[in-house]
């Protein structure tokens, strides 16, 4: 006998190529972990036009009687962890206000503080989406690090790895050619390293003749390569300029899924830049079934 199940209705939305499952926080999902591991599988998840699966459910509450309205973003990541921030996340989860309240600006609460986005027309090309996105810390205590000092290049697994917070932390490795990594066996152990406690986001990075920089990330929660991250983009770029690898305060940044541009004033937030593309909607049952 089959029992009837609850559906919840879902937009799918990408940030260059980082895809979100997003779901109305007034949708009460029992077990998000639960729910967000079954459903951003990428062999048996939600099935996409293109991709099965996402890197990440984001559950959105919108408070429409704020000028501008306010969002209470959280991630929920395939593993089932929690992330405090995620730049295309924050990115997605402005398009999603933006397109339900007509404004063109929102606010938008993580864990990581509370962001201003915007929508920024371009001319001849799609909008993009500009978040604001604190200031990076290279602060031990920030990071964190299991050290009292900041690790700026310091010898790790084989590469030189730099420890920055930009709303969660990342490893960036700067290298000459980000192709020629093996992410899948090289990143894990810096991402379990000991003297990240809470574990990283392991981002390589290489210079190209433009001054911008290719981008590849390993994420933590996803436990693999996504196709962008937009706080590893943000990291890519201070770490640049704490190391005075570039001279313009405006940066493009090239993961594989398309570019981002990203500003690092010396004083002040930095802002990420990019396009954000509303895949379909659907329906999922709030509770996955049982595995085998
Ligand atoms: N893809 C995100 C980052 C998401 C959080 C990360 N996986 C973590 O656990 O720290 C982005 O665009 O920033």
């Amino acid at each position: 006998m089959s029992i009837s199940q609850r559906h919840v209705r879902y937009g799918k939305y990408h940030g260059t190529g980082n895809d979100f499952i997003v779901v109305d926080a007034d949708e009460y999902v029992p077990n998000r972990g639960a729910f967000a591991a079954h459903h951003c599988d990428r062999t048996d998840g939600i099935d996409g036009d293109e991709r099965r699966g996402a890197d990440g459910v984001l559950f959105l509450a919108l408070e429409e009687k704020y000028s501008p309205p306010r969002v209470v973003m959280t991630l929920v990541q395939p593993d089932g962890s929690t992330a405090e921030m995620c730049g295309n996340g924050a990115r997605v989860a402005a398009e999603w206000a933006m397109a339900r309240t007509g404004a063109s600006e929102v606010m938008i609460d993580t864990q990581a503080g509370t962001r201003h986005a915007r929508r920024v027309p371009v001319a001849d090309g799609d909008d993009l989406v500009a978040i604001e996105m604190g200031e990076p810390s290279f602060a031990p205590e920030v990071v964190p690090l299991d050290r009292d000092e900041p690790l700026v290049e310091g010898q790790l697994e084989g590469y030189a790895v730099t420890g920055i917070n930009t709303g969660v932390p990342h490893a960036v490795v700067f290298v000459d050619d980000v192709d020629a990594v093996d992410l899948e066996s090289d990143a894990p152990p810096i991402r379990h390293h000991d003297v990240f406690p809470e574990g990283a986001n392991v981002t390589f990075a290489a210079p190209r003749d433009d001054g911008g920089y290719d981008q590849r990330t390993f994420e933590r929660g996803v436990e693999g390569e996504t196709l962008s991250c937009g706080t590893g983009a943000v990291a890519i770029a201070a770490v640049a300029a704490h190391l005075g690898r570039c001279e313009d305060d405006v940066v493009t940044v090239s993961p594989p899924g398309g570019d981002l541009r990203v500003e690092v004033p010396d004083d002040g937030p930095a802002v990420l830049y990019g396009p954000v593309a509303h895949e379909f909607d659907g329906e999922v049952p709030v509770t996955p079934p049982a595995a085998d």
